[in-house]
């Protein structure tokens, strides 16, 4: 079916994926969206660049980082599974030598003497293979406790680190690419232990094979390994095919995502929907999913004839296998006892050779993406917000000494050198037209992003030389985008402090932005959960928000209180209540506010005006707003005449 959607200027096929929009007389074809590559360059040279050799050698450093994981995490386990493997390679070479023993006396002409003879060793290769077996169900249930206990640790270490890292981490081009990449890298890690266990019980499996097989005949060994040989080097090209499919997709997978969020969340739906945006999304969403598409389907033809063609080398090469043992028979250079051994040796080292050959595979694909996350961990590892010792106490004064800021991805600067001081007890309003750098401001202020220029005290302490936890310590910061967190109401406004038995402070953060009676009147009051996307949870409206995020800020009293626009959805009595609760708290801290309601700048003791990252001008609101060519009252005129 396709279904038009037109809002009158375009039309998009917007059921149908082949309906890539049609130019009609005159509105603009709409472009696909941009191809986003910015991470993908580094990888493909990468895959590109490397050799077979090369990419083999990726898999004892898989192995390697798999084992510091399993290390790190249960050591208890990872020495059970070290211990079962090695046990169970004794097991098999037991089990090998005891039939090479056994063979012999069961071919004599006498069957019935040559069985009385040879069941000792019958007896050990049964309880040998038995223990082997049993082995490896041990190593197998070490494994399942090992993996999700690796996948939780891999995905914390992730998380933790995004939020430890410095806010400048976000700006480095291409963070969030590497970080999905390196998220797809935690997510294999559930495998990881489990595909190394294979993979390592294939080596032992095929040592014991081999020592048991060349001790027979050498020869033997040799042409076991050609037969496996070219399906190694298949899975090997067929995972850096996989691999390549998945890096060329990332990017739009990542956007694709996000965008997703977007056009499913309900706090869209409504402009989404009487904005008649859904047609345009169709077509951009699924541009993205034929890009992905296409790109997933172009790399299956290769992948198949790389993997048909390595199955038809190894059907030969096996043929000729057992075609030069046949060989060997008849030129009488081995008994047909031995060929027998030869047999069931050979098909336990092809089965371990399989293994390696298989989960050799799979680690190497898994190493791609370890290595991913490892270097991602490294990358944002290297970029936590760890500064100095210096632990400052709640400030008297903040001072700005030349200190300015620019943005790594930027080449002017936010804000230009300033040199100012905040004091405890006063109320600054900072104002300034979009773009001013308030904001930024604000950042430094709270010690978020360390200044490019000059410095920022909080007392005597440079805050670059400051440990930013303890900062953070004596900030309340209400942003201009504060989180709607899942959690519930009590939690909502204790979030980042300790918790106490006492619930009167948090009603009293509650009463304080007019929320504590709303709050009553929800079924678990302050144990509701807030989030309407989750079973039972409730939802607030806009300035509800705002005001919880107010209340957070107050119900940790700190002595640095910023707020960036912190009524912008709020009603006047909100707006009223909040500034009045401000004004109220100020002789304890240092309060800083940012707003565009200019009727607000009124309550604040010291106004700073900044105009395209400097300070245009600082003073009381009247006297600013009565001062000629001030751009505080131009602002303010503006917006009485609205
Ligand atoms: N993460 C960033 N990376 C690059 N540039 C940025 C970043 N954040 C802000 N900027 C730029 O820095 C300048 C100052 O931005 P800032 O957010 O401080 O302004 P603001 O005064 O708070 O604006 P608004 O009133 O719109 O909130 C702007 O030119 C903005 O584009």
């Amino acid at each position: 079916m396709t279904e038009s959607v037109t809002d009158g200027r375009q039309e998009y096929g917007a059921e149908d994926a082949s309906a890539v929009p049609t130019a009609r007389q005159g509105p603009p074809r709409p472009a696909a969206p941009p191809e986003l590559d910015y991470n993908g360059r580094k990888h493909r040279r990468a895959m590109d660049n490397a050799s077979l050799v090369e990419m083999a050698r990726r898999i004892p450093r898989a192995l390697a980082q798999t084992a510091w994981l399993a290390w790190s995490v249960d050591r208890r386990m990872a020495i059970t599974i070290l211990v079962c493997q090695l046990m169970s390679g004794v097991g098999t070479a037991v089990m090998l030598t005891a039939v090479s023993k056994a063979l012999p006396l069961l071919t004599t002409a006498d069957p019935g003497a040559g069985l009385a003879q040879a069941w000792p060793a019958l007896a050990v290769a049964v309880v040998a293979l038995g223990a082997g077996s049993g082995m490896w169900i041990l190593a197998d249930w070490a494994t399942r406790r090992l993996n999700p206990k690796i996948a939780s640790a891999a995905d914390l270490a992730l998380v933790d680190l995004h939020m430890r890292a410095e806010l400048s981490a976000y700006d480095t081009p291409g963070f969030t690419d590497r970080g999905q990449a390196a998220e797809v890298g935690a997510m294999r890690a559930v495998d990881l232990a489990d595909d190394a266990k294979t993979l390592t019980n294939g080596f032992v499996q095929l040592v014991s094979a081999a020592t048991v097989l060349t001790s027979l005949h050498p020869l033997l060994l040799g042409v076991l390994l050609l037969s496996v040989v070219p399906r190694g080097l298949g899975g090997v090209v067929a995972a850096r095919i996989d691999y390549r499919v998945h890096d060329r997709t990332i990017s739009a997978r990542n956007v694709r995502g996000m965008m997703r969020w977007w056009l499913t969340t309900s706090e869209l739906a409504d402009e989404l929907r009487a904005n008649t945006m859904r047609g345009y999304l169709h077509f951009w969403y699924r541009t993205m999913c034929d890009r992905v598409e296409g790109r997933e389907l172009e790399g299956a033809r290769p992948y198949l004839w790389v993997t048909l063609l390595a199955a038809s080398l190894a059907g030969l090469f096996t043929l000729g296998m057992w075609a030069s043992l046949a060989a060997l028979v008849l030129a009488g250079s081995m008994t047909t006892a031995i060929a027998g051994t030869a047999i069931v040796a050979s098909q336990t080292a092809g089965r371990a050779l399989n293994s390696i050959v298989r989960y050799g595979a799979v680690m190497f694909h898994h190493g791609l993406y370890l290595s991913d996350y490892f270097d991602f961990i490294a990358e944002v590892g290297s970029m936590t917000a760890a500064r100095g010792s210096a632990r400052p106490k709640a400030p008297e004064k903040i001072r700005f000494e030349s200190a300015g800021f620019t943005y790594a991805s930027k080449g002017t600067p936010a804000l230009h050198p300033i040199s100012l001081t905040f004091e405890r007890g006063q109320v600054i309003a900072l104002v300034g037209e979009n773009g001013a750098g308030k904001s930024t401001l604000i950042r430094m202020l709270t010690g978020l992003t360390l200044a490019t220029e000059g410095a920022v005290y909080w007392d005597d302490t440079d805050l670059a030389t400051a440990d930013a936890e303890a900062v953070w310590q004596h900030v309340g910061l209400v942003p201009q985008k504060s989180g709607h967190w899942p959690l519930a109401a009590r939690e909502n406004i204790t979030l980042g402090q300790p918790r106490h038995h006492d619930d009167a402070p948090i009603w009293d953060a509650a009463d304080r932005v007019g929320m504590a009676d709303h709050v009553r009147e929800l079924p678990d009051g302050l144990d509701t959960l807030l989030a309407r996307s989750v079973w039972g949870g409730q939802e607030l409206s806009g300035g509800q928000w705002q005001r919880l995020a107010c209340a957070r800020a107050m119900y940790r009293r700190p002595a640095v209180l910023v707020l960036d626009e912190p009524t912008s959805e709020m009603d006047a009595r909100g707006e009223h209540l909040i500034f009045r609760e401000l004004r109220k708290m100020a002789p304890d801290r240092i309060t800083v506010v940012v707003t565009h309601r200019l009727d607000n700048v009124r309550m604040a003791d010291r106004v700073i005006v900044l105009d395209k990252g400097r300070i245009r001008e600082e003073g009381t609101f009247d006297d600013l707003v009565q001062t000629d060519g001030s751009l505080l009252g131009e602002l303010y005129a503006l917006a009485q005449d609205r």
